[in-house]
């Protein structure tokens, strides 16, 4: 590309984005950040079951699970705040951090910890993850798991004696035991029915220091950080109905793209693991030719599926072998791919392989001249007018090819709302371009990428689509 051509386009772009001070242009928005969510509630309320939960039913994200036993258990000055928050930055900047762990038996720290890596989700559970503005300020979801404080108690008793090995002479000694004291506490709570499954001494101990340390605790720090919650589970992991509708606001948050916010026109296709793993395939650049155009086939059927889902659709009732009624809809018919030539031929086989018969005009469009993109051939089915059109392309980088190849439809009478642009990788640059020219038209993509860098490719992209595919690459 000669200087002229690159810095008309530049200029082109500048126009929408902001230039960073050694010139590169860079992206409009900040680059992904994980999803934190903070579990809150009072000791033994079942905050880990519902993180697990979490967990379980968003097995297709990476998650990690920030817990805040690491600290001290029991008042907010003794947590280490600032420790807390720089692992989260770290953690929030795509570093991994180490977690120290923690010894319940001596209440110290120990050993080296474990590594915590980046994710999409970060779980930050504790009894006070609420408690420090600086801390909830972190936080896209606030959940506070609200268990009756008698059946906190009884968990409370099976955990540290049966899974923390907590034991007896420390907590006496500790809490010099008082009988008198202890009576009147036993009277003041209502663990009869529950402690006599223990030896005599352990209601005793863990009555007090439930009543003397945990629950006055509760009661000044953590249960006043319940009004910071957006979500409140009353019973804990016994909820299936809130942790269910949890798991949708969340699924749903992830799924959006800022740019999807910006443009409600811009889809992206859900992303799980196989998709990752398809990516990262695909932007290996040590990926063998063969490898590269298997995985970019099926990341194209799935975008190609995608996009077929957005066209309209009539409803149609059939009935079953069954002689049942099934209320169905009928695909729309009138449509037709156009491929941007030659990148975009290659996904005419996955467009072919869902509609049959499909008419399939093409364009081509030179990459100098005139602002960076000429068009140079174009044959289209005669009654594109008539037509939704599915534009074919799996790259768009700065958005000019598109800008091209969308006005030539135009020009042929083809309505702006019907159509579709399919790509596997976009650059938010291009995709601001094509959005403000054509805010009717809608962009399906696999992933948005984090920018351009000088020469106009997408970063981190995945090179030459067109010379990986069809294997005239060196
Ligand atoms: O958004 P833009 O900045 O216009 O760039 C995107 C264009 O670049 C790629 O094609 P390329 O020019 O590499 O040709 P090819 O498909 O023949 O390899 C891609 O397939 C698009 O057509």
């Amino acid at each position: 590309m000669d200087s002229e051509t690159l810095s008309t386009l530049n200029n082109n772009i500048k126009n929408h984005l902001p230039v960073q001070s050694n010139g590169l242009i860079s992206a409009p928005d900040p680059p992904k950040q994980p999803f934190v969510i903070g579990v809150a509630g009072g000791t033994a309320s079942g905050k880990t079951t519902v993180c697990n939960m979490i967990i379980s039913q968003l097995h297709d994200q990476r998650v990690v699970l920030v817990n805040q036993v690491w600290n001290c258990v029991r008042f907010p000055d003794a947590f280490n705040t600032e420790l807390l928050l720089s692992c989260m930055e770290k953690l929030k900047n795509g570093r991994a951090v180490n977690i120290p762990n923690y010894d319940f038996q001596t209440h110290k720290r120990i050993g080296p910890g474990w590594k915590v890596n980046p994710s999409d989700i970060i779980i930050l559970e504790g009894i006070l993850v609420l408690h420090d503005p600086r801390v909830r300020d972190l936080m896209n979801m606030k959940i506070f798991v609200d268990t009756d404080s008698d059946l906190r108690l009884a968990r409370r008793i099976q955990r540290d004696t049966v899974e923390r090995g907590r034991n007896i002479q420390n907590v006496l000694d500790q809490f010099q035991l008082n009988i008198d004291k202890y009576f009147q506490l036993w009277n003041s709570t209502n663990l009869s029915n529950m402690v006599f499954r223990y030896s005599s001494f352990q209601p005793v101990i863990y009555n007090l220091q439930y009543a003397r340390s945990v629950k006055p605790s509760f009661e000044e720090f953590i249960l006043p950080s319940k009004k910071y919650a957006d979500v409140i589970i009353p019973r804990g992991g016994d909820n299936d109905v809130a942790i269910d509708l949890i798991i949708q606001h969340i699924r749903a948050k992830l799924g959006q793209h800022h740019l999807c916010k910006i443009y409600p026109n811009v889809s992206v296709i859900h992303s799980t693991f196989q998709m990752r793993g398809m990516h990262t395939l695909v932007r290996d650049v040590k990926t063998t030719k063969h490898d590269f155009v298997f995985y970019a086939d099926r990341l194209i059927r799935l975008v190609v599926e995608h996009g077929l889902g957005h066209l309209p659709f009539t409803e149609k009732q059939i009935t079953t072998p069954t002689g049942s009624i099934y209320p169905g809809v009928v695909f729309c018919k009138r449509l037709c791919g156009v491929s941007v030539i030659r990148s975009g031929e290659s996904m005419e086989n996955a467009l072919r392989a869902c509609c049959k018969g499909i008419k399939i005009g093409k364009i081509l469009i030179h990459g100098e001249g005139n602002n960076g993109r000429q068009l140079i051939y174009e044959k289209l089915p005669a009654d594109i007018s008539s037509r939704h059109v599915l534009l074919l392309d799996p790259v768009l980088a700065s958005g000019n090819s598109a800008v091209k190849a969308i006005n030539l439809l135009l020009s042929k009478g083809v309505v702006e709302s019907n159509i579709i642009f399919l790509n596997l990788i976009a650059a938010p640059q291009g995709i601001h371009v094509v959005c403000k020219k054509f805010p009717k038209l809608k962009i399906v993509t696999s992933e948005i990428d984090v920018t351009l860098d000088e020469d106009l490719s997408v970063i981190p992209g995945m090179g030459e689509f067109g010379d990986r595919y069809f294997g005239t690459n060196n």
